[in-house]
């Protein structure tokens, strides 16, 4: 098993923690026994802090104890009417945050074709829409060769089916939306949870992100399910103190998580 959950490497155009999935047990010991557990990480959403200060708002996060921080990108035109940032600005806040690990989530018409320039931008790892995509796989192909980590999102109302799993398996992690993609605020959706369950079951060791309403609460319950990831948004930037928030969610996912692998071990 990994040992090492964040190893940091660095290269001239696009300095980037990497993030190695780490296996580890309950008691807090490395190993593969079926039910070992992935290393949890929060990571908050910039969209719910102040879009003209990110590079600020990045640093205090990261500050704060977060483990990743959560870029995203609407291009206007997949999520009408949403519109944020794009490499540019991505490339900006890695000159701030030389170190931080960048998940950029790319809620843009035809993802692949910024592959590239996320990757001279700095960004450690891009999420792309499974829905936006026209060739997932070579998609993926794609940013592999380029030596990026990269996601598969799915939204909400995507049916997780067999060739999708097969899609999905050539991806470095799965991100799950538990809302309707487009802007924070809103209230996660329960319903997203099986899909989560059928995700884990598939990939034991994948990082399985979840995205939108996450709290301490529904954070847990996504953890139960499977998922080590959260993206937080307004539970995190909406609240008096930045450090509790993310304590508290991480808190929740090992929490969940703890619930996780207490059920496979009543299952085997
Ligand atoms: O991608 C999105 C929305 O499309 C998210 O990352 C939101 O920013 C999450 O915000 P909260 O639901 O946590 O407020």
């Amino acid at each position: 098993a990994e040992n090492v959950a964040i190893a940091t490497t660095r290269s001239m155009s696009s300095p980037t923690v990497a993030f190695v999935p780490n296996q580890v047990d309950s008691s807090g010991h490395s190993g593969h026994s079926g039910h070992s557990a992935l290393r949890v990480r929060v990571g908050p959403s910039v969209l719910a802090g102040d879009l003209s200060n990110l590079a600020f708002e990045t640093h205090r996060v990261i500050r704060a104890g977060a483990d990743y921080v959560h870029l995203d990108m609407f291009d206007g035109n997949w999520i009408k009417g949403a519109f944020t940032f794009g490499p540019m600005v991505v490339k900006a806040i890695r000159h701030h945050e030389p170190l931080a690990y960048l998940d950029v989530h790319l809620c843009v018409l035809h993802p692949e074709q910024y592959l590239e320039e996320m990757k001279n931008a700095g960004a450690s790892r891009v999420t792309l829409h499974f829905e936006a995509l026209s060739d997932s796989r070579a998609a993926a192909e794609r940013a592999h060769g380029l030596g990026l980590e990269v996601g598969l999102a799915l939204a909400p109302e995507t049916f997780l089916d067999e060739s999708l799993l097969s899609v999905a398996e050539l991806f470095d992690a799965v991100l799950v939306m538990t809302v309707p993609p487009g802007f924070g605020g809103q209230a996660f959706m329960p319903e997203m949870l099986p899909k989560i369950r059928r995700l884990r079951e598939a990939f034991p060791t994948k990082a399985l992100e979840v995205d939108g309403g996450v709290t301490p609460t529904t954070a847990a319950m996504a953890a139960a399910a499977g998922a080590n990831e959260a993206v937080a948004g307004s539970s995190v930037f909406h609240s008096h103190s930045l450090r509790r928030a993310i304590r508290e969610l991480r808190h929740s996912l090992e929490q969940g998580q703890r619930t996780w692998q207490r059920e496979q071990r009543e299952q085997s």
